[in-house]
């Protein structure tokens, strides 16, 4: 994976009620060209609104939010639609179109959004099936998949129009774990073919940190850090530290009960 210090997406002191609900308390953030950057946190702390903004679904109360540095709030209805061309966005339930093939879901972006003739398309939709192992599937509807293959479906719908940067919201719910598994080796093995920026929510933790460049914690209306996983691990901040602690368990706090010295002795 080659990154650059480029700063693809930068929020920068975002703010963002819900009636008299404050979600964001001042989030700032900066996503570096070809990295991985996962958001973490409990339910209901305000990551799927995070990417919303990213993705110029939600507009902030005060702060800025810079993508390839246009202010979503300030730049015209043209900019705006050059910027959401060069994303890819894969959410938790896919949404997938039912009445359309498989070839005719992923083939849609490429038919709304260039003018690349059918030939073409072709060539594209099959490149980005066989890349997620999906040759042969073509012709099949989403009810004859199983929920990996959705998910790989909606993967290759992602990554069609080759975006810049691609954004996952819970990519792997309601998968087992070997799917689960086979979706993040996807994940990698695209990024490291196609080179595109990832911001990814996720709650599968620690398992995601294998992936990402950097974490950051969502929490009480701030990001708590964007660390590599390695810092993050390590971190003083009291609630990544909790954070941890709940989910990767006691062997990574140093605050954990430890059997008293004397017991173990004399046991
Ligand atoms: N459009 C909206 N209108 C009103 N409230 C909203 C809206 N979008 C999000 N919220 C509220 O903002 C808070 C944060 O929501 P968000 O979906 O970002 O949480 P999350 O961290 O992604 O949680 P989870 O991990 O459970 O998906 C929640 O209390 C949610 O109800």
């Amino acid at each position: 994976m080659s990154t650059t210090d480029e700063v693809v997406i930068a929020l920068t002191a975002v703010e963002k009620s819900f009636g008299s609900q404050k979600v964001l308390d001042g989030v700032s953030l900066q996503v570096r060209a070809g990295t991985t950057t996962v958001i973490v946190g409990g339910s209901g702390q305000g990551k799927s609104v995070i990417l919303k903004h990213m993705l110029g679904l939600l507009q902030p109360d005060a702060g800025r939010v810079e993508v390839f540095g246009e202010d979503l709030a300030r730049c015209d209805r043209r900019t705006l639609q050059r910027i959401r061309g060069a994303f890819g966005v894969l959410f938790q339930n896919v949404a997938l179109f039912d009445s359309m093939s498989v070839y005719d879901n992923v083939a849609l972006p490429l038919r709304e959004r260039t003018g690349e003739s059918e030939t073409v398309i072709r060539r594209r939709v099959r490149d980005k099936l066989a890349l997620m192992g999906l040759e042969g599937q073509e012709q099949k509807f989403p009810a004859q998949l199983s929920g990996g293959m959705k998910k790989r479906v909606g993967l290759a719908r992602a990554l069609v129009l080759d975006p810049k940067v691609v954004f996952f919201d819970e990519p792997t719910t309601g998968l087992d774990v070997s799917r689960s598994n086979e979706m993040y080796r996807l994940f990698f093995e695209t990024q490291k073919q196609l080179n595109y920026t990832a911001v990814i929510v996720s709650h599968d933790v620690p398992k995601i940190f294998k992936l990402s460049d950097y974490v950051a914690l969502m929490a009480q209306g701030r990001l708590q850090g964007c660390l590599s996983p390695e810092a993050f691990q390590l971190s003083d901040n009291p609630l990544i530290r909790a954070f941890v602690r709940e989910t990767m368990g006691p062997i990574y706090s140093s605050e954990t009960e430890e059997v008293p010295r004397h017991e173990t002795l004399s046991s």
